[in-house]
C-alpha cells in the first residue's frame, strides 16, 4: 500500500520528501487549473520546477494523447526510472500521471498530490491508473501504487460545489460499503456549515475504508470489486453523457449508478428498502437528473464492456445490507432496464 500523508502544508511535506533529489529528476503533471497551485507548492523545494506538463482540464482529455504528452516530456528531458513524477490535480491528472509513470521505462517513481475531494478520498489511492479509449471508461490502464499520496484539505477551499458533490458520491459509496453510522452521517451532512476539521475526519474515514479493501485485494481478483459498486451502471451513464455532448462529472454519474444498483440489490439480495429510498432521495436532491430511458440499449451495450465481466452478460457487485456484499451477480437485461427506470 502506498504511504498516505495527511497535512495542512503539502509544500512542506513535498520539500522534505524531495530533499536531496536532483531538481532535474523531478517532473510534474498538472492541469490548467491545478498548475496554478504549483509555484506555492514547490516554493520550499528551493527551485522552481521546470519540467511540467500542463494538461487541458476535464474528462474528455483523459486520453492517450494526454499520456503521450507526459511521456514526451519525460523522454525529451531525460527522465530516469529513479526520477519522480509528481501528479498535482484531480482524478484525471492522477489517473493519467499514474499511468504514464507506471509505463515510462516500465515504471518510474510517482507521488500524488490530490487536489479535489474525489481524488483525496478515492482516485489518488489504490493504484488504479489509466485513460479512456474507444468511448469506454478507463479501457486502458495499469495497477500501480504511487509511492506517496499527500492529502492537504486546504486545496478544497477552492473547489466548486459541483466538484465537491461529485467526490461526495464516492464517499456515499464508502458509507454503503462500511456501516450505517457513517452512511447516515454523510446523508445528514450540512454541506454549507461543515468545518475543514470535520471534513478531514470524514476524508480519513473514507481513505481507511478504501485502503482496507485495496490492501486485501490490490488487483481486483475478488473483494475489490465492491469498490466498483455503482460503477457498472455509473460508468455507462458517464460514457453516454460524454457521447451526447452533455457530460456528467464522474461522481454525478456514480450517484445515479448507486441508485440503480441499490435497486438491483433490493430486488436480488433483499437490501433494506428504506435505506434504498433514503439514498435515492439524497441523490435526487443533490445531483442533476439524466434522461436514460431512450438509451437503454446503448447503456446496456456499454455495460457489456465492464472490466468485471468474466462471461457474456453484465457482472454486478450487489449489497444485501450496508457493508454486506455479494460479488459476481449477472442480472437480466430486463431487470437492469427496470433499475434504470428508477433513477
Ligand atoms: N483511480 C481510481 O481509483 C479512481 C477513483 C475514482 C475516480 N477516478 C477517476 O477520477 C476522475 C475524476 O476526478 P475528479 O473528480 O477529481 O475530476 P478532475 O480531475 O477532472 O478535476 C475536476 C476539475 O476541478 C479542477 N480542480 C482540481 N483541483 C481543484 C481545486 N482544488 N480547486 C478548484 N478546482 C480544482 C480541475 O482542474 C478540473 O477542472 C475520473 O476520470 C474518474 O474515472 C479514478
Ligand atoms: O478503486 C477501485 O477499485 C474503484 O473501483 C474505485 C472507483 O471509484 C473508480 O472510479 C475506478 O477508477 C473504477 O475503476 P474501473 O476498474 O471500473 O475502471
Ligand atoms: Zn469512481
Amino acid at each position: 500500500m502506498e504511504s498516505i500523508i495527511f497535512t495542512t502544508d503539502a509544500g512542506m511535506v513535498l520539500a522534505e520528501l524531495l530533499d536531496g533529489t536532483q531538481h532535474e529528476d523531478i517532473f510534474i503533471v498538472a492541469d490548467k487549473h491545478t498548475v496554478l497551485f504549483c509555484d506555492r507548492l514547490f516554493e520550499k523545494v528551493d527551485w522552481l520546477p521546470s519540467h511540467v506538463t500542463v494538461l487541458d482540464c476535464g474528462e474528455e482529455n483523459k486520453s492517450v494523447e494526454s499520456v503521450s504528452r507526459i511521456w514526451m516530456m519525460l523522454s525529451k528531458q531525460g527522465a530516469r526510472r529513479s526520477s519522480i513524477l509528481v501528479c498535482v490535480g484531480g482524478g484525471v491528472v492522477t489517473d493519467l500521471g499514474g499511468f504514464a509513470a507506471s509505463t515510462f521505462k516500465r515504471g518510474m517513481r510517482c507521488i500524488n498530490v490530490p487536489t479535489t475531494l474525489l481524488a483525496q478520498v478515492d482516485a489518488s489511492l489504490g493504484g488504479k491508473t489509466g485513460f479512456n479509449f474507444n468511448g469506454l471508461k478507463n479501457e486502458i490502464g495499469t495497477f500501480s501504487i504511487p509511492e506517496k499520496v499527500i492529502i492537504d484539505t486546504r486545496f478544497l477551499n477552492h473547489l466548486p460545489v459541483r466538484e465537491r458533490m461529485s467526490g461526495f458520491a464516492e464517499m456515499i459509496k464508502h458509507g454503503l460499503l462500511s456501516n450505517r453510522e457513517y452512511l447516515i452521517r454523510l446523508l445528514n451532512l450540512e454541506h454549507q456549515e461543515t468545518t475543514q476539521e470535520y471534513m478531514l475526519e470524514l476524508i480519513r474515514r473514507s481513505v481507511t475504508i478504501k485502503n482496507e479493501i485495496v490492501t486485501r485485494d490490490p488487483r481486483e481478483q475478488g473483494l475489490r470489486k465492491v469498490l466498483n459498486f455503482g460503477h457498472t451502471i455509473g460508468h455507462a451513464i458517464e460514457s453516454l453523457s460524454i457521447m451526447q455532448g452533455s457530460p456528467l462529472l464522474h461522481g454525478e454519474a456514480v450517484a445515479l449508478g448507486l441508485v440503480a444498483e441499490l435497486y438491483l440489490s433490493v430486488k436480488e439480495k433483499g437490501f433494506p428498502e428504506e435505506i434504498y429510498r433514503e439514498v435515492r432521495n439524497f441523490v435526487k436532491q443533490h445531483y442533476p437528473p439524466y434522461p436514460l430511458m431512450n438509451h437503454v440499449d446503448t447503456l446496456y451495450e456499454l455495460m457489456l464492456h465492464d472490466k468485471k465481466n468474466e462471461r457474456w452478460g453484465v457482472n454486478f457487485t450487489l449489497l444485501s445490507g450496508i457493508g454486506e456484499f455479494s460479488l459476481d451477480n449477472y442480472c437480466s437485461k430486463d431487470l437492469v432496464v427496470e433499475a434504470l427506470s428508477q433513477v
